[in-house]
């Protein structure tokens, strides 16, 4: 099980700071879709420079001309880019076609998508590389959670790693971790705490406890 660190609400030297502070515990850093919204890729460009051995996946949330976003996405440096579930079939298989030829890999986003088993079994024979499930911010505001579809497409998905997203923290990582996705994704459970260091290394040492 890898740990994603999901920066959000932070600008470039923000971010870079911040992966200063927590880089010995994470596997991933993902650029989220409101930096890459205000910054452009200008911001996943910085993070690679500054950390090239690290995975960075650019949460760019594809909804169409999809082989040209993650051909953009790549040449800014991003490892990962995100397209989402509800995108058309000829989408995600653009995607991933452009990220084999880059070689990268395709995380498809399930955020908003209502027949969550269905969706992830065609994604998985579509080649994807990762399928996350994700409760968005606007949802956590209602008190949802993934902990129920994250069991959903395990059940189903057989070739592409799982992940799941939204609102994780220490305190909720053990339901997660009972359901053995590939990767964890936590943005305020870290980003959010004044000492942002021992937050990462205790979410990291429950994960590797599995
Ligand atoms: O993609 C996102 C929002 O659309 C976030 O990056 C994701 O939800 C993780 O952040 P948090 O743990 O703070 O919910």
């Amino acid at each position: 099980m890898k740990l994603q660190l999901a920066l959000d609400l932070v600008n470039i030297p923000e971010a870079i700071e911040l992966v200063s502070e927590v880089q010995d515990s994470i596997d991933i850093v993902e650029i989220g879709t409101p930096i890459i919204n205000s910054l452009g890729h200008e911001a996943v460009r910085a993070v690679k420079k500054a950390y090239p051995n690290l995975t960075v996946l650019a949460d760019v949330k594809i909804m169409d001309a999809a082989g040209y976003e993650v051909q953009q996405a790549s040449a800014a440096g991003a490892d990962i880019v995100t397209i989402l579930g509800a995108a058309e079939d000829s989408s995600i298989r653009g995607a991933v076609e452009a990220a084999k030829k880059e070689g990268k890999e395709i995380l498809v986003d399930m955020i908003a998508v209502k027949d969550i088993e269905t969706r992830a079994k065609e994604l998985d024979q579509l080649g994807a590389d990762y399928i996350c499930v994700h409760t968005g911010y606007d949802l956590q505001a209602e008190g949802k959670d993934s902990f129920e579809d994250l069991r959903k497409i395990k059940s189903v998905v057989k070739n592409a790693k799982t992940a799941i997203a939204g609102g994780i923290k220490l305190e909720t990582l053990p339901e997660v971790i009972k359901a053995q996705p590939d990767l964890v994704i936590v943005g305020g459970g870290i980003t959010s705490k004044d000492d942002k260091k021992t937050a990462a290394q205790e979410i990291k040492a429950l994960i590797n406890k599995g």
